[in-house]
């Protein structure tokens, strides 16, 4: 579960932003649209605990994440939230194997090459396991960024912009499976975009 209350930020005095209170159940969705410069990514980043609010509660299950230290703020995103960025991110000498194994590892989970196997098979990239993350093109790296934020099983799945490289067909199967993985692991899953073919997608959707 995740769940805001009366969240506030600025980065300084010209760009300062109140956001509507949101909670996402456990197995649960939402949609958050919003043109270009509104604040999407800042709201996503306030989510992820990588922006500390001026006011308020990021609730994540009993945990006030805005309250934590920053060490232990980055214990439990390893191990609690999947975040799916907007730019992957990626060491790109690895292959995409060694990248996901490496977040298994650094997360303190331990590695499991066959949940990295059976998720990169889901997102259609299982051929490119072996593959150096520079050789893929734009809508296979996100699809990797996608693998690379479900790995671990998290509680919270945070996606912005997530289907903006993809065709419409990837762009239905990348939801499908974010909606899927959510519903199978008891997380929740917020998608954050300015996509308007993802709104038939969702039931729960709000307007940054
Ligand atoms: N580090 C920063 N310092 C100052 N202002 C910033 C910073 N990052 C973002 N902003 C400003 O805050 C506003 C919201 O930015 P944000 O990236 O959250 O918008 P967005 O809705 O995600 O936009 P887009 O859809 O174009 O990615 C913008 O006006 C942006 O210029």
């Amino acid at each position: 579960m995740i769940a805001t209350k009366n969240l506030r930020f600025s980065y300084d005095e010209e760009h300062y932003f109140t956001f509507p209170d949101i909670v996402v159940s456990k197995k649960g969705h939402l949609l958050i649209l919003g043109d270009s410069g509104v604040g999407k990514t800042t709201f996503l980043h306030l989510l992820a605990g990588l922006l500390k609010p001026g006011a308020g509660e990021i609730k994540i299950g009993d945990t006030d994440i805005a309250r934590l230290s920053h060490r232990k703020l980055d214990k439990f995103r390893g191990r609690h939230i999947g975040i799916v960025f907007q730019k992957a991110q990626f060491i790109r000498a690895l292959t995409v194997e060694e990248n996901l194994l490496l977040i298994q590892n650094l997360s303190g989970t331990g590695q499991d090459k066959k949940r990295v196997r059976e998720i990169l098979e889901r997102l259609h990239i299982g051929h490119k396991a072996a593959e150096k993350v520079s050789n893929l093109s734009e809508g296979q790296k996100q699809r990797v960024s996608i693998a690379a934020a479900l790995v671990n099983n998290p509680d919270v799945i945070l996606t912005d912009e997530p289907t903006s490289s993809l065709d419409d067909k990837n762009c239905a199967v990348v939801t499908e499976l974010l909606k899927e993985q959510a519903a199978q692991t008891n997380a929740s899953l917020v998608v954050i975009t300015h996509d308007h073919r993802l709104a038939s997608q969702f039931s729960n959707s709000i307007r940054l």
